[in-house]
């Protein structure tokens, strides 16, 4: 099978020559679509890949039948419907460091160019006029610098402030202050930051929390000529407000690069003296650009031949030396969540995973959603996968817990699974035995040594003599050979149960003649 990927923004060559040279891979390059005409191309393929420009709305991924993979080949992924990719089970990687460097000196640039109104000087030069007077500017020595939002970009910002000699102050909610001190930086709260600076950076995503995060109201709360810089995203600031805010000389200028329409179509801010701008170009640099191609192009081949994402948007991402250790498990975590989901009769409230043993030392996240999906999978199909199934359960009510213990029961490992219902509480659990493979080892309370693999039936019966033998010989009747058994009871003449492999599927009529034999209370078929 050849996977067909699709690149919807001009991407730099050098870095897309992976995907290229991949096999069973073929890129289609087509960078001036229309959404129509995106829509129509869509179910083609099996990845996408995007810059800025791309829309891809909930309408794009509905159409994408094929879609496995959206690559978006820089950070922000606000152009990419984020619930409708993981609802539909499609990993969105994204290349989170690959322009970072490039990003914080085009702010650098663009702080410099503000201070000494270098683009409206240079706008006059080129004019034929020789104008001294108009374009006084501001040292930047000893003037505070607020970046609001600390993460990579705007840490970079700060390393460079510094080397300007500014003051810094940054506010971000994952900022602490022993973290502010190792960077340099005074430590402060939205209100200080908009309070005390001369100048502004912002470098926070665009969010429904950070959405005009610069407003009227903060636009207030500022020192009379600050300056503000926006290289992250259109729509942090309120473009009219910023408008209001320089007309009135409370905002002495602005460095735009990004907008909240884009590309622009109203100049009125851009037509202000005191605003300066670029064409959303902070990731524009040679490097910048090879480093996202290159990165997302690995993650889209990782994706496409079933590997797992080096930088997942939509899903944790896995550190690879961790990766080899759980892989072995995926198998069993998957087929004791499809084993408990067939157990249960009732609508599942919540599902408790619990590790036990040496796997306690890693990030066992993987192994919980890969459980989750073989729980839902035989209610809700094959489109669950290891994306989308946490979220699917969330929308069915389903609770999710994960939780690790030292307590090793006499096992290397154990994954133990516990539904919840609203009546009952069913648990399984599993271990890999050295050499031999995936077992299940309990069920409920009763010890068990189950291959999880092929025909199974999990029969609950009373431990009267004769009841094992009559489903022996019943299935007998129905030529139905038994592989293996194993049989478990709570005390002698009390509940218990028989767990049958079985060389083929049993009939309904066989399933009905199985349940009418005396003392059989319950007879579940499980394929797994
Ligand atoms: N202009 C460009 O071409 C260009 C290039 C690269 C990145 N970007 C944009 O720059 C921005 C930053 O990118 P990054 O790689 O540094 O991201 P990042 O995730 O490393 O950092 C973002 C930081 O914002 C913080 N944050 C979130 N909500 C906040 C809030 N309400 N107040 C304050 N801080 C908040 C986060 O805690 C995080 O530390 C993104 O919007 C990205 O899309 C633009
Ligand atoms: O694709 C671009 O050039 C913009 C990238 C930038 O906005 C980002 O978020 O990475």
């Amino acid at each position: 099978m050849t996977f067909q990927v699709l690149i919807s923004d001009p991407l730099n060559e050098d870095g897309i020559k992976p995907l290229i040279d991949a096999d069973h891979i073929e890129v289609h390059m087509l960078t001036n679509l229309s959404k129509a005409e995106l829509l129509e191309r869509i179910p083609e393929y099996d990845a996408l890949i995007v810059r800025s420009q791309t829309k891809v709305t909930e309408d794009v991924i509905e159409k994408g039948e094929r879609l496995k993979v959206i690559g978006r080949a820089g950070v922000g992924v606000d152009n990419i419907d984020l619930d409708a990719a993981t609802e539909r089970g499609i990993v969105v990687v994204n290349s989170p460091d690959g322009n970072t460097n490039s990003a914080a000196e085009h702010t650098m640039a663009m702080l410099m160019a503000l201070a000494r109104n270098i683009p409206q000087a240079h706008a006059s030069i080129k004019n034929h006029n020789w104008d001294r007077k108009s374009f006084v500017g501001v040292e930047l020595k000893d003037k505070i610098l607020g970046i609001i939002g600390l993460g990579r970009i705007g840490t970079e910002v700060a390393y460079r402030a510094r080397g300007q000699r500014l003051k810094v102050i940054a506010y971000d909610p994952y900022l602490t202050e022993e973290k502010a001190k190792q960077l340099g930086v005074q430590y402060g709260t939205l209100d200080d930051v908009l309070r005390k600076s001369d100048f502004i950076t912002i470098h926070t995503p665009l969010l429904k929390e950070t959405r005009h995060i610069l407003s009227a109201g903060a636009f207030r709360k500022m020192k009379d000529g600050v300056q503000i810089l926006n290289c992250a995203r259109g729509g942090l600031i309120d473009e009219d407000a910023l408008y209001r805010a320089i007309k009135s000389k409370k905002v002495r200028g602005a460095a735009l690069d990004v907008f909240e329409e884009e590309p622009v179509k109203n100049y009125k801010l851009l037509d202000l003296p005191e605003v300066i701008a670029t064409p959303h170009l902070g990731a524009s640099t040679v490097e910048a650009q090879e480093n996202v191609a290159v990165d997302v192009s690995y993650d889209v081949i990782r994706i496409l031949n079933g590997g797992l994402p080096q930088n997942p948007v939509n899903i944790p991402s896995v550190s690879a030396e961790v990766m080899e250790k759980i892989e072995p498990y995926f198998n069993l975590s998957e087929k004791l969540g499809r084993f408990i989901a067939r157990m249960t009769e009732e609508p599942i409230e919540e599902v408790t995973v619990r590790f036990s043993g040496s796997l306690t030392e890693l990030d066992i996240s993987p192994l919980t959603r890969n459980a989750v999906k073989g729980m839902l999978k035989p209610y809700l199909g094959e489109h669950v996968n290891d994306v989308n199934a946490p979220f699917l359960a969330s929308r069915k009510g389903i609770t999710i817990n994960e939780s690790k213990t030292s307590r090793t029961k006499g096992f290397t490992n154990l994954i133990t699974i516990e539904v919840q219902t609203r009546s009952s509480a069913k648990t399984v659990a599993g271990t890999l035995l050295n050499g031999l493979g995936t077992r299940i080892v309990k069920i409920d309370n009763y010890s068990v040594d189950v291959m999880p693999e092929g025909n199974l039936l999990l029969i609950r019966h009373k431990d009267q003599p004769g009841a094992i033998g009559r489903v022996g010989s019943l299935l007998g009747q129905y030529d139905v050979n038994i592989a293996t058994m194993q049989v478990g009871r709570s005390n002698v003449g009390g509940d218990a149960i028989m767990v049958l492999t079985i060389d083929k599927p049993i009939d309904k009529e066989c399933l009905d003649d199985l349940r009418n034999i005396p003392n059989i209370m319950h007879v579940i078929p499980i394929e797994l």
